[in-house]
């Protein structure tokens, strides 16, 4: 582990009881090391109960987490899974394992959820599962002062993950022999509207609820906004005032942020406008920036999760975890961001795919440029730190939880509760736990293992166990 900077450690553990933690943490470790043995190898941190106590605010616990496609959600949904569940959360959650994709979020997707004032439900604490975002329903099933966030990758990195993955999905991808094929003249492939097609173009902008600039609308069928039933409403909000903000708008697509001070005005919809792509982008990224409190970066996780620690006032162990849904035998050249070290082939690839997917590009570049501007906030010397620790961490974890101290390939994954859901062209890796974990190391462990097809059952039986009909009593009358 590296040297717990004094900033940091204030940030974390929080200044009023830092002499209280480190004296209990002292007291701790002089405890194990009397009892020695097999104490040096259980899991540190595994008293995630003391750890509130020691913080300066209270951590945030109700969250709404835009799962994006092939954007490395699934390590998010794995961390939020695994502290809902430590904390017994409730999570709204989807009947079967999304909510109605590619169609837009409806509240009443969500199981067990009651219109309001239609009976005596407890409220949700988290939402997290794939969706395609859509502000107004969300808030019928989260409260509007959740914490928002998400995450993005580069577009090029993604499109190389989906195309392997919805291969047989997408029309456009299945038509093409190779991504390369594919991006070189795409639009030999891609039909906008035709089935599967939103995984093959701009899919964080899709999953994000953004309509579509006029020009890249379907001719005939789609599904996008203007032509959808269930149409994005997208309302205007004030700049940074996150979705607690009241919705002023909600028949208008996307506004200006410098509207929004003219609260209750009807602006007509970009459709009506006669305005370019970029103000097009620019006003789709702003209403992003007013709903998201965070949106996380791919290319940047361990980054992202420091920040995402601190905003939520979470301790940097509870958003340590593995990678999930990583697909074998891919090689990271197009995850980076920058073209070094790519070959000339993968750089035009890279270029290309960027160029095709430019609405997400240009999202990406945007939420990129934003969480530099937060590490600048937070300190880069001071992420570092963090940074260094958490990877520390997540080794440590590895080490003691995994065979072979990594993912493994499916095909030697026996126990189904944590053999990941196989799907498209590349096997996706998962883990095999060690043999001889404690009981509580064993349920720590088995927690960051656990797949997220299997993470939401178990979630799902907690939450709604199976009612058992009692037998009834003969020998009173039933009725008097
Ligand atoms: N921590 C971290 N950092 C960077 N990248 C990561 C991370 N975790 C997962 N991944 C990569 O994200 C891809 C899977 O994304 P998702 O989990 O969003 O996929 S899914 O839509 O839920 O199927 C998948 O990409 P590919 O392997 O390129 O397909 C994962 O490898």
């Amino acid at each position: 582990m590296g040297p717990l900077s004094p900033a940091r450690t204030l940030r974390l553990w929080g200044p009023r009881s830092l002499g209280v933690a480190l004296g209990v943490f002292m007291t701790i470790g002089f405890v194990l090391q009397l009892l020695g043995g097999p104490f040096h190898r259980r899991l540190q941190p595994l008293a995630p109960s003391l750890r509130p106590a020691f913080l300066s605010c209270p951590p945030r616990q109700r969250l709404v987490f835009l799962k994006t496609h092939k954007s490395g959600s699934s390590s998010v949904l794995s961390l939020l899974h695994r502290y809902g569940d430590r904390h017994g959360l409730r999570f709204a959650l989807p009947a079967r394992y999304q909510f109605g994709y590619p169609r837009l979020f409806q509240a009443s997707r969500v199981k067990g959820y009651r219109p309001q004032g239609g009976g005596t439900q407890l409220p949700f604490d988290i939402l997290c599962h794939h969706m395609r975002f859509n502000l107004k329903e969300v808030l019928q099933v989260m409260p509007s002062d959740s914490f928002f966030f998400s995450i993005v990758r580069d577009p090029a990195a993604l499109a190389r993950s989906a195309f392997s993955y919805y291969k047989s999905t997408s029309s456009a991808f299945r038509k093409s022999p190779s991504l390369a094929a594919f991006l070189a003249n795409p639009r030999a492939f891609y039909r906008p509207g035709a089935r599967g097609d939103h995984y093959a173009r701009n899919l964080l902008w899709f999953d994000f609820g953004l309509p579509f600039p006029p020009e890249m609308r379907a001719k005939s069928r789609n599904l996008h906004p203007s032509r959808d039933p269930n149409a994005p409403e997208l309302q205007v909000l004030p700049s940074g005032a996150g979705p607690q903000a009241q919705a002023l708008n909600p028949n208008a697509l996307i506004h200006p942020v410098s509207t929004v001070a003219d609260h209750g005005s009807q602006i007509p919809s970009p459709a009506s406008f006669h305005m370019g792509s970029s103000s097009f982008i620019q006003w789709g990224l702003a209403w992003l920036d007013s709903v998201f409190d965070l949106v996380m970066v791919a290319e940047y996780f361990d980054e992202s999760l420091v920040l995402l620690a601190d905003a939520l006032c979470w301790g940097l162990d509870d958003v340590v975890g593995f990678m999930h849904n990583a697909q074998a035998g891919r090689e990271q050249g197009l995850s980076t961001v920058s073209n070094s070290g790519l070959t000339a082939e993968d750089q035009q690839l890279t270029a290309r795919a960027r160029a095709w997917n430019n609405l997400d590009w240009a999202l990406y570049v945007h939420f990129n440029r934003s969480l530099w501007a937060r590490i600048e906030k937070y300190g880069q010397r001071r992420l570092q730190t963090a940074v260094a620790e958490l990877r520390a961490r997540r080794q440590a974890l590895a080490k003691h939880c995994l065979v072979g101290g990594e993912a493994s390939d499916p095909k030697y994954i026996t126990d189904r509760r944590f053999r990941p859901f196989q799907f498209g062209s590349a096997k996706v890796l998962g883990y095999i736990l060690r043999s001889g974990l404690s009981p509580q190391d064993q349920e720590e462990c088995e927690r960051l293992a656990t797949p997220e097809l299997q993470y939401k059952d178990k979630l799902d039986a907690k939450q709604f166990p199976p009612t058992v009909s009692l037998p009834l009593k003969t020998s009173r009358p039933l009725s008097p």
